[in-house]
């Protein structure tokens, strides 16, 4: 372009309009703007219009997705707890045919839901009310969580029935294998009582004894959840089906015998108040895979008698040591066998081994000074498990401990056991013998 053409072009923009007297360049320039941000204008809205569209597609596809998606996250999915694997020799009992059996079936747990007859219907109380309560010492579960756990109190989780009802097995939701225990004939404590009581057992701990891992109290139910000790009780093995050959060795025995002991001690002597259990019995010493005995059953006598203190003389009912069996007592037995020199003939002719005779004789003194008619001569608890972990020194003073206190009870004890000087000194004349010759006699099956 020429400089007159430049020049003409200037002219000609610089002339007003008739649109406000604007000259033309003002005018080309407003029209230009408006242009662009209509044109902006215009791409916004379409941008914004198009986001909706979106937005509106993808909640219709909502529902498809979940519906996809696996129920838990991968980080929810990693901190899944997995229960622990059944154990796969399972005791399987009938406390009335005390029957032992290993069994490789599957666990009651792993049985539902096929073909059994039992469901997770849920009972009539209702099972309103908060799932989970968490106490000082353990939990309170809702009626709904143990029908979960057993299987709706199924037959076929049923382990065992005893004086304070029907005790089931049980898989909790996080997979802690329970022992449930329903109450019956519980005495119809009003809730607060009851969970004052159970609150007092499950503070108690001790390794040799079964833990209360919580409680149900709803309408009238009373259930106990303990912890599942995997190896049946003494009973049953000391008196079931085992074979020709018991697997109670004399080492394992002692070790159940101790291991209650300290377990009864705890309560007598370890705690305040002092919990009496009133009803110790081989079916009340559970067994873990280990044979460490654990005593159960401890505080219910308090639970669910009508006494109000634990201390009380009323007896219950521990059959074959006051009660009698073909007129025979466990007791009068024992002491007459000891009288008569045949200690080694109570011994328990399916024994693998028969013990030496001195750790034979400590036992039996021990167990006969813990039945002494004259309760107040009985030893403590703690000084029963002196007396069983007692070397040779300790035996020999409890010796003359057992000499002067069998002479004052010679007379009482009706002429039947002489635990006298005579047969104590043939236990120190015992003790060169080592292990004696497997001489049995088959005495009667005591329970
Ligand atoms: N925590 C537990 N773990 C495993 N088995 C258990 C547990 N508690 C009880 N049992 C079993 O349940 C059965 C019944 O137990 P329960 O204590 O109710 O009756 P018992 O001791 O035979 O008789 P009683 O209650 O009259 O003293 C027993 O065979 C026992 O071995």
């Amino acid at each position: 372009m020429s400089v007159y053409d430049a020049a003409f072009v200037n002219t000609e923009l610089s002339k007003r309009t008739s649109i406000f007297g604007l000259r033309l360049w003002v005018v080309i320039g407003i029209l230009l703007g408006s242009l662009i941000v209509l044109t902006l204008f215009l791409l916004s809205l379409c941008i914004t219009s198009r986001r909706k569209r979106q937005n509106h597609h993808q909640q219709q596809q909502l529902p498809k997705l979940i519906a996809t998606s696996p129920p838990i996250s991968k980080e929810i999915q990693e901190i899944v707890h997995h229960p622990p694997p059944v154990p796969e020799i399972q005791v399987d009992i009938g406390k009335i045919e005390h029957r032992v059996v290993f069994s490789d079936r599957a666990s009651s747990g792993e049985s539902r839901g096929t073909g059994s007859a039992c469901d997770t219907t849920s009972f009539g109380s209702g099972s309103v009310g908060p799932e989970v309560s968490h106490l000082g010492w353990g939990r309170w579960y809702t009626l709904r969580e143990l029908e979960a756990a057993t299987n709706g109190l199924c037959e076929e989780n049923v382990i065992g029935e005893g004086g304070y009802g029907i005790v089931y097995s049980g898989i909790l939701s996080d997979g802690t294998r329970v022992a449930v225990k329903n109450l019956l004939n519980n005495r119809g404590q009003a809730e607060k009582e009851f969970k004052v009581e159970v609150e007092a057992i499950g503070r108690v701990r001790h390794k040799n004894l079964v833990r209360l891992l919580g409680y149900c109290v709803e309408g009238a139910y009373r259930m106990l959840v303990y912890e599942y000790v995997d190896n049946g009780n003494l009973d049953q093995w000391l008196h079931g089906d085992v074979g020709d050959v018991s697997p109670l060795t004399w080492d394992v025995r002692m070790n159940v015998i101790l291991g209650t002991a300290k377990g009864l001690a705890y309560l007598h002597e370890g705690l305040e108040p002092k919990v009496v259990h009133r009803d110790v019995k081989s079916s009340n010493i559970l067994l873990d895979r280990q044979w460490n005995s654990k005593v159960s059953d401890f505080g219910l006598a308090k639970l669910l008698c009508s006494e109000r203190s634990y201390v009380t003389t009323r007896v219950m009912g521990t059959f074959g040591l006051v009660h009698s069996i073909l007129s025979v007592n466990l007791v009068d037995w024992l002491k007459t066998m000891v009288g008569n020199r045949k200690s080694e003939e109570v011994v328990d002719p399916k024994l693998p081994e028969m013990p030496a005779s001195k750790a034979l004789k400590r036992v039996l003194l021990v167990a006969l000074r813990c039945v002494d008619p004259d309760a107040t001569k009985r030893p403590k608890m703690g000084h029963v498990i002196h007396m069983l972990e007692a070397d040779d020194l300790l035996v020999r003073d409890e010796r003359r401990i057992a000499r002067d206190s069998s002479r004052s009870h010679r007379d009482e004890n009706h002429g039947i056991v002489e635990l006298g000087d005579k047969q104590l000194g043939e236990g120190a004349s015992d003790t060169s013998e080592g292990e004696s010759g497997r001489k049995h006699h088959n005495p009667t099956r005591w329970r």
